[in-house]
Order: C-alpha cells, then sequence, then structure tokens
C-alpha cells in the first residue's frame, strides 16, 4: 500500500510541497487559486471570534452565549475546559515530532490513493481540484475496534498514548459541549448527543502547512464547511491562518495558546434545524513560518439516522433538512462533484414535508 502511494504521489508531485517551501519555487498551476484575494489584511472589521469558557457553562449567562456565538459564527474559541497549556503544549510537540521525522520514515504510513486515513498531500477526487498547500495525518480514533493501528507512528514512541489520551478528553468535552447546546435551545440535554450514538466516530487530522514563496496565490486549506457534527482545532500555538466566514469577510482566528477553537459541522446543522451554522472556513499560509494544527472531528455513528430535533420544527420554523443517514458518504460524493452538501439535503418543499 504505502509504496503504491509513493509512486502514485511522485508521479502526481513531481516535487514535494516540502520541497518547493524549502527552495521558495513559485507553486506549480495545480495549486493555484483562481479569482481569489487573499492574505490581505486590509479590511479591518470589528467582528471578532467569541471565546466560551466551558468551566460557566452551568450559569445561564454563558449558555446565552453559546446560544449567540453558534447562530451567528458557529464557531468559538473554548477556555475553561480543563486542559492546561503545557498539557497542549506536549500534544503539539508530539504531533511537530512526527512530521520532523525524514520523508521515508513518514512514508511507511502513507495513504492509500482512494483511501482517507494515513500520511499525505491533498487527497485528489477531481482533475480540476485546486490542491492544497498542506500534508495531513489522519486516523480514526475512536470507535477503538475501527482504529487502523498499522497507520499510528511508531516514532515518535509516545505518538499513540498521547493521541490516545487528548483524543479522550476532547471527546468528552465535546459530549459535554453537545449537552450544553441542546440546553441552550430548552431542549433535553440528550437532544444532539443522543443522535451522535455511542459508537460515534472521532478522526484526529494533523495538519501541516509548510512556508510558501506565495501567500498570495495558494492556499493551506480551500473553502469548506466540516461534514463532522462538531470538530475541535488546536490550533498552532504562535502562527495564525486559520479564517472564518463571518458575513461574508474572512475573519482570522487568533491563536490562544490555551484555547480549542471549536466549529460546528454540517451534521449540528441539520439537527438544529439550521438554527446553529456549520462555518466556511479556509486556511492562508505564509512565507516565513510553518504551521500545525490538530483537528478532531466528531461525528455520529454512519448507520444512524440524523435529522433536525423535533422541538425545534414549528409553524415559524418549518423541517429544513431531511433526516440523511452516512452524511460522510453524501459529503465526499457532492465534494468530488462540487456541489454543496448541505444543499443537497435540504426538504425542497418546507410545507409539504413538515
Ligand atoms: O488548520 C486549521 O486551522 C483548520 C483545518 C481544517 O479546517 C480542517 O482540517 O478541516
Ligand atoms: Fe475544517
Amino acid at each position: 500500500m504505502a509504496n503504491n502511494m509513493h509512486v502514485a504521489e511522485k508521479k502526481l508531485f513531481p516535487r514535494s510541497i516540502q520541497e518547493m517551501s524549502m527552495d521558495g519555487d513559485e507553486p506549480p498551476p495545480e495549486y493555484l487559486v483562481k479569482g481569489n484575494t487573499f492574505g490581505s489584511k486590509d479590511s479591518p472589521t470589528l467582528i471578532q471570534i467569541p471565546i466560551i469558557d466551558v468551566s460557566l457553562l452551568s450559569t445561564e449567562n454563558e449558555l446565552q452565549k453559546l446560544r449567540s456565538a453558534l447562530s451567528s459564527a458557529g464557531c468559538f474559541q473554548a477556555i475553561g475546559h480543563g486542559m492546561l497549556t503545557s498539557y497542549l503544549d506536549k500534544v503539539r510537540e508530539v504531533a511537530k515530532q512526527f512530521f520532523a521525522l525524514p520523508v521515508e520514515e513518514k512514508q511507511k504510513y502513507a495513504r492509500a490513493v482512494n483511501e482517507s486515513e494515513g500520511y499525505g498531500n491533498d487527497r485528489v477526487v477531481s482533475e480540476k481540484q485546486v490542491l492544497d498547500w498542506s500534508y495531513r495525518l489522519t486516523l480514526r480514533v475512536f470507535p477503538k475496534e475501527k482504529r487502523r493501528l498499522s497507520l499510528w507512528p511508531e516514532n515518535p514512541s509516545d505518538f499513540s498514548e498521547t493521541l490516545e489520551e487528548f483524543s479522550t478528553k476532547v471527546k468528552s468535552m465535546m459530549d459535554y459541549l453537545l449537552r450544553s447546546m441542546a440546553r441552550s435551545l430548552n431542549l433535553e440535554e440528550g437532544s444532539f448527543l443522543d443522535q451522535f450514538g455511542k459508537q460515534s466516530l472521532l478522526q484526529a487530522r494533523i495538519n501541516y502547512y509548510p512556508p510558501c514563496s506565495r501567500p498570495d496565490l495558494v492556499l493551506g486549506v480551500k473553502p469548506h464547511t466540516d461534514r463532522s457534527g462538531i470538530t475541535a482545532l488546536l490550533q498552532d500555538k504562535e502562527v495564525e491562518g486559520l479564517q472564518i466566514l463571518i458575513d461574508d469577510k474572512w475573519i482570522n482566528v487568533p491563536t490562544i495558546p490555551n484555547a480549542l477553537v471549536v466549529n460546528l459541522g454540517d451534521q449540528m446543522q441539520i439537527m438544529s434545524n439550521g438554527i446553529f451554522k456549520s462555518p466556511m472556513h479556509r486556511v492562508v499560509t505564509n512565507t516565513e513560518k510553518l504551521r500545525m494544527s490538530i483537528a478532531m472531528f466528531n461525528e455520529p455513528e454512519p448507520e444512524n439516522e440524523v435529522g433536525p430535533v423535533e422541538e425545534l420544527i414549528n409553524e415559524t420554523c418549518p423541517r429544513l433538512y431531511r433526516n440523511v443517514t452516512n452524511y460522510g458518504d453524501i459529503n465526499y460524493r457532492c465534494y468530488q462533484e462540487g456541489k454543496i452538501a448541505l444543499e443537497t439535503v435540504k426538504v425542497a418543499d418546507n410545507y409539504e414535508q413538515k
């Protein structure tokens, strides 16, 4: 598998991003984002990413902030989650050590061409695709039985243990957030969480963005919404790059060393009947510094039927989305065809299907 990938990658990517980055090459055409203006910070805006203290979500005040953040930006910076900065630094460090290994060592865990798990470049799904200026290591962490341990790095030696522990902590924060989100809408605590099921999927994706000589021409990650239910992101401690689209403006997400950026994915927009937003986001690169982030995606068991919570459907707020199973597949197919997945699961006639 790993060897196949190596050959295929060589054909597709004659020079690796790493080599191009080190030599200061102009990015080749397959990385160029057309008709886009980004990387410019010339439009100052007052919009800021909300900060939510998870330890205060038992109070009405913080709960209201949560509701307001998720119905406008669809994301927030979570603090007060109980993970110390020193602990988060350790997680960042282990991930960084993996990416610092020689290419041959990382290739032992290479993603096979038609798979999503493993180490490699942007997954190519269509000829027209503009490639992301990044490397990733993607691993499923939960359910435990579905791990592909042959893709879990043995080097650094504490990689697996660290990822396991971090994932457990993040998952428990996510569960609490999902219960809080339900409470913020006066719903039963389990209204969202129960739809995820006991065997919900947790996937880790470590993103690594080498510097680029022309950050005005490429993107670390193209604009997208996450297919997940909920995503928690550990940002690089120093280097910014993530931007969220709010009111048609790209807003930088500042780095806060002890915060996890929480953003909702499409499946929570569906479950909340459109009240909560799954924000469009992207990543810009820079000429000087590499950036790393660790994204944790939590989504319902693929076999579960997921749909708008009944109590959120009424005369004034008709059902916006149909019930779906395996949204991951729907999302992937749409991505290949250049369609917006959420649009394809909208109820055609709100009144008819209520
Ligand atoms: O690197 C980041 O800040 C965000 C990455 C992201 O959006 C993703 O992996 O889905
Ligand atoms: Fe994302």
